[in-house]
């Protein structure tokens, strides 16, 4: 038999998962059928995510591969350099081949990717901290890159546990009044109440009552009780059931000891609804009860048992907000059913009885307006993903703030094609633009119609709003129209979790990075296919998610944003930081084999271990900055910015160490081959000549380039360890303040110090002193021209526009193409009229119709059609 997961997955037990209640149909126990065992099971796939992470491909490490290997090429040309010179003076291959070798390792850095590793570790550790979990640690940089975030609404935007408004009952196809629930009133005995006691999937456990908190909910409002009921399993009765409820002390009173739930259909997102079997006791006929999406419950309902003005009063409650559920229920006989166990949903979920409307109200989470208000300031686009009604989407959607007061909101509805007509979608305006700093919230004409209002300033307050319906006819027959909707859609609907994750993959290929925030099943896909998943939950949607927190709000999703920038923009420091680091001691070996000479080994391990390895480790250590800047920091290795900063600080090193070399050779005390000639050193006494014979490295050249290129290393480390706006600055972290700070006193100790050990132990010689201050005025020059140059120019944001205004850069996202496109197109955004599809010719050729229809006819007004063909 043919296994799916996703229409079995309610039948499926996970490992891990703790069995608390089954059922049989026949005297055999329970059986069940191993489908997967070790990695291949859920958990096992979540340890090995963990163990092994899945590869990622990220820009950022495909440019840092692409960066190391032009480096390469830089060390090689050394190589020939070193090779030249040293056959060139006449050394034996030996040397030539060791320097040339040496030359090499001095151009590949190995630390780079242990510091990026560790870059992302710090970032994972400080978002634990935070109660933000994370497997895929390589995705925190893509956090940092996020420009827009999906949320779901229930229990993500909004609160989890509902409260319970009122029942608005249905009797002979017409709506009676609405009965509010007070704590004093308890629904009499009706229907109604038979379903909202039975139509759900509560079990206790420990003696507590556990299941979807809407079900725990409607359950507690009629004040019955809930037993789990173990059947005695006749062999020739077909029922088996789960559970009994029975009036509680405080229930109205009804004339029925209780009742059976004889078989559930459990509730699934895709099918919206959920039913059951029940028994009244002592009866002997069945009822079928059902509870939903009111849309989809009315579908399995008898016409004739609609109110007509369903629609109406469902707009009713929706556009306030309310999370609104259809119930509906059928008389069955017995004898009529099948055995349970091979029952089809379909056998009993038709012909219903419209019941009426369960009304809930689904409070705001308090945290939800701030963070949306934080993420708009930051310019960051949110969207909402939900199952949950259009309307109540919409008000909730303009409550939380995702949607401004002042903004136009058009509702998009997409048709199927029908036998004679095509594919179509209407475009139907909500919003009438604040006037007078009075909004209105009925449907009117959009007086953005008349173009009073410029385009630009039109899209950035246009929201488009549809449902899971029209968002998959959008897919299939406006392909070319839907990477427009999708630049403004910022409600979607009644979505299924297989609709969602295809609305993020959708909005993945206009280049935005797409964050998702859910906490139930049905966003486990979207969690998965985002750039960045985070759930709220610990349950489903945390196995399928790369971050999970433990804070039950959307409030983690600028925390991981913040965090993400900070790890991003620390990535790309430490890249600064150690292509600096290489093309220093590229530089200096360089000058140095050019009179066949080079560091001494304690000058190379005091650059490596004080600078190289004590950045490496601490320069991620920097807290991610409190606020979120309006705009995101670069990911690109290859930017403008980033080679030019590289560039420039390539010159300085040459023009420094340059400067430094060539003024040596002009000191009237300089020699290369008498290493005291300068000054002797303190013990040496014309009576007793103590002076050893200097070593290799011992002499003026290396003498100078060393605090030379030492105190460079240390300015880049300060320069590059970039603060505000994406992460807290260098001073807050203390460990690397205090470590620089140790740095310079070490290196300003070998410069100054006249101790005739630590020449020895460094490999130095004596130097006059006034060439010591130049030295100390030349590398703090060189400080105030780098940091001028890296603060006042490289991260010069209004600087580097200006410079894009000036050559006309314009972004290759797709996204901010198609912003540019729609701002000359007239026609956009379309109002008061109906599109229609018309495929012709070639397969994917689909012209689009225009139908201007201002009563949003569903059927097209032939004669205008044909005046538009
Ligand atoms: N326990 C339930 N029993 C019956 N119907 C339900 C139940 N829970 C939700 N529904 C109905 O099914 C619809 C879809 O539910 P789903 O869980 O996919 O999304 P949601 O909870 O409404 O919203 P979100 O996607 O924002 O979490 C709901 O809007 C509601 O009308």
């Amino acid at each position: 038999m043919a296994h799916s997961d996703e229409d079995y997955k309610k039948h499926v037990l996970y490992c891990g998962t703790e069995v608390i209640q089954t059922k049989r149909h026949s005297q055999d126990l329970v059986k069940a059928v191993v489908l997967q065992t070790g990695f291949n099971t859920a958990k096992g796939e979540l340890v090995r995510a963990i163990l092994y992470n899945k590869p990622m491909n990220v820009k950022l490490h495909r440019e840092a591969i692409r960066f190391l290997m032009v480096l390469v090429a830089f060390s090689i040309l050394g190589v020939i350099y070193t090779a030249a010179v040293y056959i060139k003076n006449g050394a034996s291959v030996y040397d030539t081949v060791v320097m040339s070798l040496l030359m090499l390792t001095v151009g590949i850095n190995a630390a780079l990717p242990a510091s990026l590793t560790l870059c992302l570790l710090y970032g994972q550790i400080r978002l634990k901290k935070k109660g933000i979990f994370c497997i895929s640690p390589q995705r925190i940089n893509l956090a940092g890159q996020l420009n827009l975030v999906c949320f779901d609404k229930t229990g993500t935007l909004t609160e989890d546990i509902l409260d319970l408004y009122g029942v608005l009952p249905c009797e002979k196809n017409c709506f009676q009044d609405i009965i509010l629930f007070t704590s004093s009133n308890n629904l009499c005995w009706c229907p109604i109440l038979q379903a909202m006691a039975s139509c759900h999937s509560l079990i206790t456990l420990d003696g507590e009552l556990q299941g979807d908190p809407l079900d725990l909910k409607m359950f507690g409002g009629t004040g019955w009780e809930f037993e789990d009921y173990k059947a005695k399993i006749k062999e020739d009765d077909p029922l088996n059931c789960c559970a009994m409820v029975k009036p509680g002390p405080n229930a109205a009173k009804a004339p029925v000891e209780g009742i059976l739930i004889l078989h559930q259909f459990p509730f699934s997102s895709s099918l919206q609804r959920m039913s059951v079997i029940t028994q009244i006791i002592g009866e002997s006929n069945l009822t079928v009860f059902m509870k939903g999406a009111p849309e989809m419950v009315v579908r399995f309902c008898k016409p004739e048992t609609i109110p007509d003005s369903f629609s109406t009063k469902l707009d009713d409650y929706t556009v306030q907000g309310f999370r609104v559920i259809g119930l509906a229920y059928r008389t069955v006989l017995k004898e009529g059913l099948p055995v349970f166990s091979d029952i089809d949903r379909e056998v009993v979920e038709c012909d219903l009885t419209f019941l009426g409307l369960l009304i809930l109200e689904n409070r705001l989470k308090s945290e939800t307006n701030s963070v949306l208000e934080e993420l708009t300031e930051a310019n960051i686009r949110a969207v909402m993903v939900t199952g949950d009604n259009l309307q109540t989407a919409v008000t909730v959607g303009k409550k939380s703030g995702m949607i401004p007061f002042n903004c136009n909101i058009i509702m998009l509805e997409a048709c199927e094609p029908q036998k004679d007509l095509p594919a179509s979608v209407t475009w139907k305006c909500l919003t009438e633009i604040q006037a007078n700093g009075d909004h209105k919230d009925k449907e009117s004409q959009c007086n953005f119609g008349e173009r009073l209002i410029n385009i630009p300033t039109i899209l950035g307050n246009l929201h488009f709003a549809m449902n899971g319906k029209s968002y998959q006819v959008l897919t299939q027959h406006f392909s070319n129209l839907l990477p427009k909707i999708l630049l403004n859609g910022t409600i979607f609907a009644r979505m299924t979790p297989k609709q969602k994750s295809t609305l993020i993959e959708e909005l993945q290929k206009l280049d935005y990075f797409v964050g998702m925030c859910g906490d139930g099943a049905n966003d486990c896909g979207a969690l998965k296919m985002a750039h960045v998943g985070i759930s709220l939950s610990e349950l489903e949607a945390s196995v399928a998610s790369p971050f999970t927190s433990k804070i039950p709000n959307i409030e983690c999703v600028p925390l991981l944003i913040k965090e993400g920038r900070n790890t991003l923009i620390t990535s790309l420091s430490i890249f600064k930081f150690l292509t600096m680091f290489q093309l220093i001691g590229i530089v200096c070996v360089v000058f140095l084999f050019w009179r066949l000479t080079l560091l001494g080994n304690y000058q190379y391990l005091l650059q490596d271990l004080a600078i190289n390895i004590i950045c490496t480790l601490t320069m991620s250590l920097n807290h991610a900055a409190p606020k979120l800047a309006p705009y995101r920091p670069s990911g690109q290795l290859f930017s403008p910015p980033l080679l030019l900063s590289i560039f420039m600080h390539f010159t300085f090193t040459l023009i420094v160490q340059g400067t430094a070399f060539f003024l040596l050779q002009e000191q009237p005390w300089f020699s290369e081959t008498d290493v005291f000639s300068a000054c002797l050193p303190l013990n040496y006494s014309t009576v007793n000549i103590t002076v050893t014979q200097p070593r290799h490295a011992e002499n003026f050249f290396t003498t100078t380039m060393f605090p030379v290129t030492g105190f460079h290393l240390i300015i880049s480390e300060i320069v590059f360890a970039k603060g505000k706006p994406f992460r807290q600055p260098l001073y807050t972290n203390y460990l690397l303040s205090t470590l620089i700070i140790i740095q310079v006193a070490i290196y300003l100790f070998i410069l100054f110090a006249d101790i005739d050990s630590l020449y020895t132990a460094i490999e130095t010689v004596c130097t006059p002193y006034y060439w010591r201050v130049n030295i100390l005025i030349m590398v703090l020059t060189l400080f105030f021209v780098s940091y001028i140059a890296e603060t006042w120019f490289i991260d010069n944001r209004e600087l580097w526009l200006w410079i894009k205004r000036l050559f006309k850069y314009k972004s290759k996202s797709q996204y901010r193409k198609l912003q540019r496109k729609i701002q000359k197109d007239p026609e956009w955004p379309p109002q008061n009229r109906t599109d229609y599809a018309v495929q012709n010719v070639s397969e994917g050729d689909c012209r689009i119709v225009v139908c201007n229809n201002s009563h949003y006819s569903s059927v097209p007004n032939s004669e205008k059609e044909s005046e538009q063909l």
